[in-house]
């Protein structure tokens, strides 16, 4: 098995947002060949693309119509080789999104399945005789009525996203004959879309609606059969292609899965990605509300994952961002007068943990939420439809926008700003999305050549993973964990340790380092990214607005 992605860092590439090359507003594969250059220099070792199949783009491609050709939107086939092998030729690995557990109702599928019972792919997908009462995550109801066969299909996401039938053996079979296509043409793993949704249980019963979560979920995420299904996928496919990195996007999962989904002695997924540190802003469980972030759970979360998976043998995929999430710089950080500050040392906190980094486009220089304030400016059908759907619960428009800038999906897909010329460097032509408040001040061109730079930072961190045995294997030891304005942990393996400090806030601190032995001993600050760095960490230190150190002894 390929252990090496434990040193890796991927680097998320939302295609459409990423670079134009072509003029028409849309970003596409020969935007991102033209800056590999730029991703080589960063030093990440894989690169995910979101899905690039041909795609009505409802959900801008997580609606696939066919699986095995891309997008025009993106370019064609012959573009996406030359990626594969220009990529390859700079030490750049490619890894695929791949929705599996549904498809756009425009794919050839479900275009037959709807047409009849008798039909041999009706069973493709998941029907029933009347809806039950589960909810959409798009917002409205799971079920659509088809005429032609007097029955309704489940959609978990959008009424044009038909959920798969993971019960039927020949469409997993389908399923499995692709990957192994694309893995054949060598691509170097896939990153698998909401993949502990695929068992539903089959009874479909009614939720009882008492709270935000009680949306049906708990009768399909982490399903009755999903540990079969996924241990199927890898001696069916993944068996074959023992370099081939698969991470699974986990919704609303928890710990226990995830150990069981990445400890390699069951044979299922490398990685996995979970979302609760994400919703430490969400009330009462809700993500279209605005409140501040809870501190101490957010440190409490990060500490049940740190130690639950080390001590399972499990492997978390490490994040902070990506395309369906504000930008945690403006989330958690300050996006205006400390943004190198804040940008480096969220950045230092999460590097500093066990797992695999994700870095999402533009992370690398700070971008931070675009603040739009028209319903205009939004593109997501998720956001779109909570707009409908909040301003017909009477709540003020102003309050609704107010929410949305905060939580929409599409401040993370406004387009990558590489300088500060038309259209910061993304298209010669008008962006399918448009860019947020200080594109022309915040851009990689102008992060690149200023005296603090965070790409620089970010280069720096990724090297780190590479050099430093501990912070790939070490435990996780949380630190002064009731405190509420410091992040710290350790890090130990054998004799050695890491420290990882973490000023949260904008005011400045003091902390007393007396109790932790080690550091009376030998010592080297890694990275950090105080103004002047103290040469050793000591006693009682004070730590500026968004200071942060990474020590090793
Ligand atoms: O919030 P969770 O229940 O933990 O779910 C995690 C994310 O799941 C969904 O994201 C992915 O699937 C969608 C449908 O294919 C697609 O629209 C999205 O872009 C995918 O990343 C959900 O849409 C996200 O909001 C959740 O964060």
């Amino acid at each position: 098995m390929n252990t090496k992605f434990k040193q890796s860092v991927v680097y998320q590439i939302y295609p459409k947002s990423f670079q134009d090359s072509n003029g028409d507003g849309i970003g596409d594969i020969q935007g991102i060949i033209s800056r590999l250059d730029y991703l080589a220099e960063l030093g990440v070792d894989y690169l995910w693309l979101t899905p690039p199949y041909v795609s009505p783009q409802r959900d801008n491609g997580y609606d696939i119509a066919d699986y095995y050709e891309i997008d025009p939107l993106y370019g064609t086939m012959a573009d996406f080789d030359e990626l594969l092998a220009q990529a390859h030729a700079k030490g750049l690995k490619i890894i695929m999104d791949l929705v599996v557990n549904h498809t756009s109702t425009e794919h050839e599928w479900f275009k037959q399945a709807r047409t009849g019972k008798d039909n041999p792919y009706y069973d493709y997908y998941i029907w029933r005789d009347q809806p039950n009462n589960w909810q959409s995550k798009f917002g409205g109801t799971t079920w659509e009525y088809n005429q032609a066969t007097n029955t309704y299909y489940l959609h978990l996401f959008d009424k044009t996203q038909a959920d798969l039938n993971w019960e039927n053996p020949k469409m997993r079979q389908d399923i499995y004959k692709m990957m192994r296509w694309w893995l054949t043409k060598g691509i170097d793993g896939f990153r698998l879309d909401v993949v502990n949704l695929l068992s539903k249980d089959q009874r479909f019963l009614d939720d009882t609606l008492a709270s935000a979560t009680a949306d049906g979920r708990k009768f399909y995420t982490d399903g009755p059969r999903i540990h079969e299904f996924l241990h199927e996928m890898n001696r069916e496919v993944l068996a074959q292609f023992p370099d081939a990195l698969t991470t699974g996007e986990m919704s609303s999962t928890n710990l226990a899965s995830c150990i069981r989904y990445t400890n390699p002695a069951n044979e299922e997924l490398d990685m996995v990605f979970n979302f609760h540190h994400l919703k430490v802003d969400y009330k009462d469980k809700a993500k279209w509300t605005k409140t501040p972030f809870d501190f101490a759970e957010l440190k409490q979360l990060f500490t049940e994952w740190q130690v639950g998976m080390h001590e399972g043998g499990g492997w978390n995929a490490l994040f902070w961002n990506n395309h369906d999430q504000p930008r945690a710089l403006s989330r958690f950080g300050n996006d205006h007068e400390y943004r190198f500050e804040s940008a480096t040392m969220l950045a230092t906190v999460l590097h500093g943990m066990q797992g695999t980094p994700y870095i999402y486009q533009g992370e690398e220089f700070a971008t931070g939420n675009p603040d739009f304030t028209s319903i205009h400016q939004y593109r997501d059908v998720e956001s779109l439809n909570a707009f409908e759907i909040l301003r017909n619960a009477n709540i003020p428009e102003a309050e609704v926008l107010d929410i949305l800038a905060a939580k929409s999906r599409d401040n993370g897909r406004t387009p990558m700003t590489w300088d500060s010329g038309h259209a910061n460097g993304f298209t010669s032509g008008k962006p399918w999305i448009s860019a947020g408040r200080n594109a022309d001040e915040v851009n990689a061109a102008a992060d690149c050549a200023a005296a603090k730079s965070v790409f620089k930072y970010y280069q720096k961190l990724i090297q780190l993973r590479k050099e430093q045995a501990v912070i790939v294997d070490g435990d996780y030891q949380p630190l002064f964990a009731e405190h509420a304005q410091l992040f710290a942990y350790s890090r130990n393996l054998a004799d050695e340790h890491l420290l990882v400090l973490a000023n949260f806030y904008d005011t400045p601190m003091e902390i007393d380092l007396s109790a932790i032995e080690w550091l009376k001993g030998s010592q080297q600050v890694l990275i950090s990214n105080a103004a002047k760095p103290l040469e050793r960490l000591e006693g009682i230190i004070s730590l500026q607005p968004y200071e942060t150190y990474m020590v090793l002894g």
